[in-house]
């Protein structure tokens, strides 16, 4: 299949008149979602009420849709499901994660993770009485900290703020060696790029579809298995909908087989059904174009800007294998240059404590868009228009 970029752009709702280098944070809305949305409010809900349940399928969404994911991240059907938040799938994987290592004394991460994935860790230490330290390194330095006193190996692959991508395959491969069970936070790779979480067999990957996946401000988070550990997982969020037989609803728990012991509660119906929609359009997108699309862009755009403004750093590496589908720059003024560049149109964010970032994402942006950032950046810089006070007063959200 050879993908038609002006095809799926057609897809979106994009802000008039704005180049958006933002879907690394927030996707931006497919218009299917929209008529899907009303269906499931007023056809569903509305009529059938409780009923949805069953007569809508709404109880089935996790795995429905966790097979849609699954075929997007190299997952096989039934191995991924859906539901809460990406903290909260961290906290399971990693609970599940060192439950299979009791001896073990070490959790290890880097410092490119996402606090969220770091504090939960810290989180579920304290809770637990267990003898457990989570180790932080840098990124670069993770495979000289593997070694058997490592329970678990949590990373993100793809960097939140330099773009950086660690080696996958490798780095799990290395840490099996060690008997390390690994778990991947695939935020910034679903949807941006080729990921095949069997092939590298990792235990757990989790992410969110909120970013590559447009399922709008708060979809659910998905959480993966390898299908051989998920049978001797025990969830430590035994939540009823992860019970074997939910509406039995007995006083003990028992897990339910497979992922869907990874169920926790209610599902967002609303969130999952904007989600349905938005993966129609992957139907259509090869994942090979859209990475090698993603570079294509990311390279204009880091060669826009070193050509406009020198004074710009790169913070995401050059080396293609070496990066997600955002590129990063550093300035001590990063957060002024991020508002003055919104406030013409051109949005990207920051992200403390001085990276602008700008996501790369070809199924709704194309050489317009970044030559448009390329342009009004080098005449911002040019001319310091970000040196204004409204442009240093932080909004709550960044
Ligand atoms: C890598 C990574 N992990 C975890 C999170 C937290 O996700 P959530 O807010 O859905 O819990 C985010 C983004 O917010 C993220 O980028
Ligand atoms: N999840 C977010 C939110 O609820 C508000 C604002 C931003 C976000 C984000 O997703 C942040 C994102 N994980 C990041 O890479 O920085």
């Amino acid at each position: 299949m050879t993908t038609d970029f002006a095809l799926t752009r057609s897809y979106f709702e994009l802000p008039e008149g704005v180049a958006y280098l933002d879907g690394n944070s927030l996707g931006p809305l497919p218009k299917a979602v929209t008529g899907t949305l009303d269906t499931t409010l007023r056809k569903e809900w509305g009529r059938m009420a409780i009923g949805g349940w069953n007569r809508a399928g709404w109880m089935e969404m996790p795995a429905r849709l966790g097979d849609r994911i699954g075929a997007l991240i190299g997952a096989a059907p039934g191995t991924v499901t859906l539901g809460d938040t990406l903290s909260i799938k961290v906290y399971q994987a990693l609970s599940a994660a060192i439950q299979m290592r009791p001896g073990r004394r070490k959790i290890l991460s880097d410092s490119g993770n996402f606090p969220s994935d770091l504090y939960m860790a810290q989180g579920l230490i304290d809770a637990l009485d267990r003898d457990l330290e989570l180790v932080v390194v840098d990124p670069e330095d993770v495979r000289d900290h593997l070694s058997e006193d490592v329970a678990a190996l949590m990373l993100t692959e793809v960097d939140y703020r330099t773009g950086r991508r660690h080696d996958m395959a490798a780095l799990t491969e290395a840490a099996h060696a060690d008997g390390i069970v690994t778990i991947w936070d695939l935020a910034h790779s679903a949807g941006a790029l080729p990921v095949d979480v069997a092939g590298c067999k990792t235990e757990f990957a989790v992410g969110c579809t909120y970013k590559y996946l447009n399922s709008g401000p708060g979809g659910p988070a998905f959480i993966y298995a390898r299908p051989d550990i998920a049978d001797g997982i025990r969830p430590a969020l035994a939540g009823w909908l992860g019970h074997d037989a939910p509406f039995a609803f007995e006083p003990d728990y028992r897990p339910a087989p497979g992922i869907a012991r990874m169920r926790v509660g209610t599902p967002p119906i609303l969130q999952m059904a904007a989600l349905d929609a938005a993966l129609d359009v992957w139907d259509e997108v090869d994942m090979d174009d859209l990475r090698a699309r993603a570079l294509e862009l990311g390279d204009r755009l880091i060669d826009g800007v070193a050509a406009a403004c020198p004074e710009l750093v790169l913070a995401t590496p050059r080396d293609p294998a070496h990066r997600g589908s955002q590129v990063s720059f550093r300035h001590p003024d990063g957060y002024a240059i991020m508002q003055a560049l919104i406030a013409r149109g051109v949005v990207g964010d920051f992200r403390a404590p001085d990276i602008l970032r700008f996501g790369i994402t070809p199924l709704y942006i194309g050489e317009g868009e970044i030559d448009r950032a390329v342009e009004i950046l080098s005449d911002i810089m040019a001319r310091k228009s970000y040196d204004r006070p409204e442009f240093r007063t932080r909004n709550a959200v960044t």
